[in-house]
């Protein structure tokens, strides 16, 4: 039998309508939420990214701001900018699209902007509280992921999660969340043995590696819900995810497809994110 599909174009707009609702109310009380992007450099795929979260805030009646830098900005410059934006009390939330270029500390730039704007989740006091488990702003793929197992009905608690990918924005947070609603985590990367000894044996198989179809039917145990976090382009340039789909699906109970799973959900979340930090400005006027 074939598994299901979850669709998180749609899951992703069921959940744009109570953002749209919010947005609404808050705009009929003087407050319209403003979102800033930072582009540095002409990666297509990032230039893809920034205009579509411009779009989507568009569409909701969001204020989004651009700020295009070239490739070969100095870092201190980079750094000028956000504190600009730090200071700008139309902006709720600042963002800065990744990768940088490799010249530029990821980590000082993502260290600059104020956590209280900070929409992406990423700074290191958003994820200190992500990992106390307080209330802050979630890194919107993984937090993305948890929505669309929730609308999915697939209960977390007690199953095994195995993730493979142990990055800053995707991984590591992923696991951390899938652990708070009482799932048994099992990180995998690239220096994990016998990989597929490891992902057999998960109920919830997340998977972010970066690799076109790298995870075939051998890795998957029958019945497991997977979860496929990647974008690639497959070698007639379509754009596929780090699981091979047609070789697993037989096999799987549902999976995320590549377009129109996980992807959809992270400009989404961001939405969110943008929307409760716009919800401040009430307890910051009074
Ligand atoms: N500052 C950030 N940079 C990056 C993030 C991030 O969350 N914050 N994540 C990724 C890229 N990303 C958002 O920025 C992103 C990736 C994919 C999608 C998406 O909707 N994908 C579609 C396919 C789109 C296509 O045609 O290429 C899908 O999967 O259906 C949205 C956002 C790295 N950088």
């Amino acid at each position: 039998m074939s598994g299901k599909l979850i669709n998180g174009k749609e899951i992703g707009d069921l959940i744009r309508q109570s953002i749209q609702l919010e947005v609404n109310d808050l705009k009929e009380q003087g407050i319209t939420p403003g979102l800033a992007v930072i582009l540095v450099g002409d990666n297509p795929a990032s230039k893809t990214y920034v205009s579509n979260k411009q779009k989507s805030c568009e569409q909701m009646g969001i204020y989004s701001e651009l700020i295009e830098l070239s490739e070969d900005i100095s870092e201190e410059t980079l750094l000028s900018e956000i504190d600009k934006l730090n200071a700008d009390t139309a902006i709720d939330g600042i963002l800065v699209q990744l990768p940088l270029p490799k010249h530029i500390d990821e980590q000082n730039v993502i260290a600059a902007i104020s956590p209280e704007k900070d929409v992406d989740g990423f700074h290191p006091e958003s994820v200190g509280k992500m990992m106390l488990g307080q209330p802050t702003y979630l890194p919107c793929t993984p937090f993305g992921v948890m929505k669309l197992l929730e609308y999915a009905n697939i209960d977390v608690a007690g199953k095994h999660a195995v993730i493979i990918g142990r990055s800053h924005i995707v991984g590591v947070p992923m696991g951390q969340l899938l652990l708070q609603k009482d799932a048994t985590v099992t990180y995998c990367h690239s220096k994990t043995p016998n990989l597929a000894a490891m992902t057999t044996q998960a109920d919830i198989l997340v998977v972010a590696t970066g690799r076109a179809k790298m995870i075939g039917a051998e890795h998957v145990k029958e019945g497991a819900v997977v979860i496929d976090v990647g974008i690639n382009r497959d070698e007639n340039n379509k754009l596929c995810g780090d699981v091979d789909l047609d070789s697993v699906i037989d096999k799987v109970s549902a999976i995320t497809p590549v377009p129109k799973g996980v992807g959809p959900m992270t400009i989404t979340m961001l939405l969110f994110n943008t929307l409760q930090s716009a919800k401040r400005r009430f307890t910051q006027d009074k």
